[in-house]
């Protein structure tokens, strides 16, 4: 089913938890600040990713704040597991995935997403509040030993992180991680002065670049292969073209499924009707009628 703008739902990106055990100074929440910690079960986020899938979805991203921090997310994974979703992927700052890993690759997890903005141990205690570095690259090489890829490192390119580039680039080289690129959309005035326009970090790595993938079902991101990294870019900010081929909606901790991540104000509940024994479906309906471009020309 395509929305009003022509575009069709691929991805659904479900955080399972608010709760977080880093306090990284320029979290976003994902664009939902909501102490509500009516938390949805194994059983009913199964239920709600079966009914997606009626209405296109084929990958699912599992986030938080830390979805590592659920005791039950192998019941989780298990539970919305289906031979018609392409691809079960996790975003997780690390800190736990040393212990977790194989658990989540049992319960039939694909791949997971680890952020790491710096590999100054020091300046990723201070960006992180309390982050243990060290612990978060024992996490990446297990995950990759016990399969969890292709692993991708998320850098968030900030005025204070910006030189650390090159040292990521070449960890992620040595480890066969890709290194996902994300522009900083800074959410207040205080956070401005982090914003780095990633434009001529692109053009940069476009010129050395051997190859150039372009990923038609997510947001049309740009990907190069540079001596043998893969690097992507999210870069959303102002970007109509990005905003016109999104094909994600999510799903938030509280049971309300969420058009578009940088809205807050047209939220569908999911949660109650399903738990009222009543028909879901209308709610992604609902949802997908509701879906816009945030940038649009
Ligand atoms: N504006 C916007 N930003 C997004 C969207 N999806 C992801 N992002 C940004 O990209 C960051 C990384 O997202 P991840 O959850 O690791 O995964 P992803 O790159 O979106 O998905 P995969 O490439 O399939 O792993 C997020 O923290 C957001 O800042 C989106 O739909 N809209
Ligand atoms: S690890 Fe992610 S969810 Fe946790 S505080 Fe940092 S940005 Fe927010
Ligand atoms: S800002 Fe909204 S419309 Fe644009 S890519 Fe992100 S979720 Fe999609």
């Amino acid at each position: 089913m395509k929305d009003r703008f022509g575009r069709e739902i691929r991805s659904l990106r479900i955080s399972i938890t608010p709760k977080c055990n880093l306090k990284c100074f320029y979290c976003h929440r994902e664009g939902h600040d909501s102490e509500n910690i009516n938390l949805m079960t194994p059983s009913e986020l199964g239920k709600i990713v079966k009914t997606s899938l009626k209405f296109g979805i084929k990958k699912v991203k599992i986030s938080g704040g830390e979805p590592l921090l659920r005791n039950d997310l192998p019941q989780i994974i298990e539970s919305i597991s289906d031979d018609n979703l392409k691809d079960i992927s996790l975003t997780t700052n690390g800190i736990f995935l040393e212990e977790c890993a194989q658990k989540l690759k049992d319960a039939g997890l694909n791949r997971v997403n680890v952020s790491i903005d710096t590999l100054n141990p020091e300046k990723y205690k201070k960006i992180t509040y309390c982050g243990d570095l060290e612990k978060v690259k024992r996490g990446v090489k297990e995950a990759i030993n016990v399969g969890l890829t292709p692993l991708k490192i998320n850098y968030l390119a900030l005025s204070n992180t910006v030189e650390d580039l090159d040292d990521l680039m070449n960890y992620c080289r040595e480890l066969g991680a890709i290194l996902q690129i994300i522009e900083f959309i800074p959410l207040n005035e205080h956070l401005k002065k982090y914003h780095v326009d990633i434009t001529p970090i692109e053009n940069k790595i476009a010129e050395q670049c051997d190859k150039v993938i372009t990923r038609k079902f997510m947001q049309n991101r740009k990907k190069y292969l540079v001596n043998g990294l893969e690097i992507e870019f999210v870069r959303p900010m102002d970007n109509t073209e990005f905003c016109s081929h999104c094909t994600r909606i999510r799903l938030t901790h509280d049971g309300f499924l969420k058009p578009c991540l940088l809205r807050d104000d047209n939220l569908v509940d999911i949660l109650t009707p399903l738990r009222n024994g009543e028909d879901i479906e209308k709610c992604f309906i609902e949802c997908i009628n509701r879906r816009e471009p945030y940038f649009k020309a």
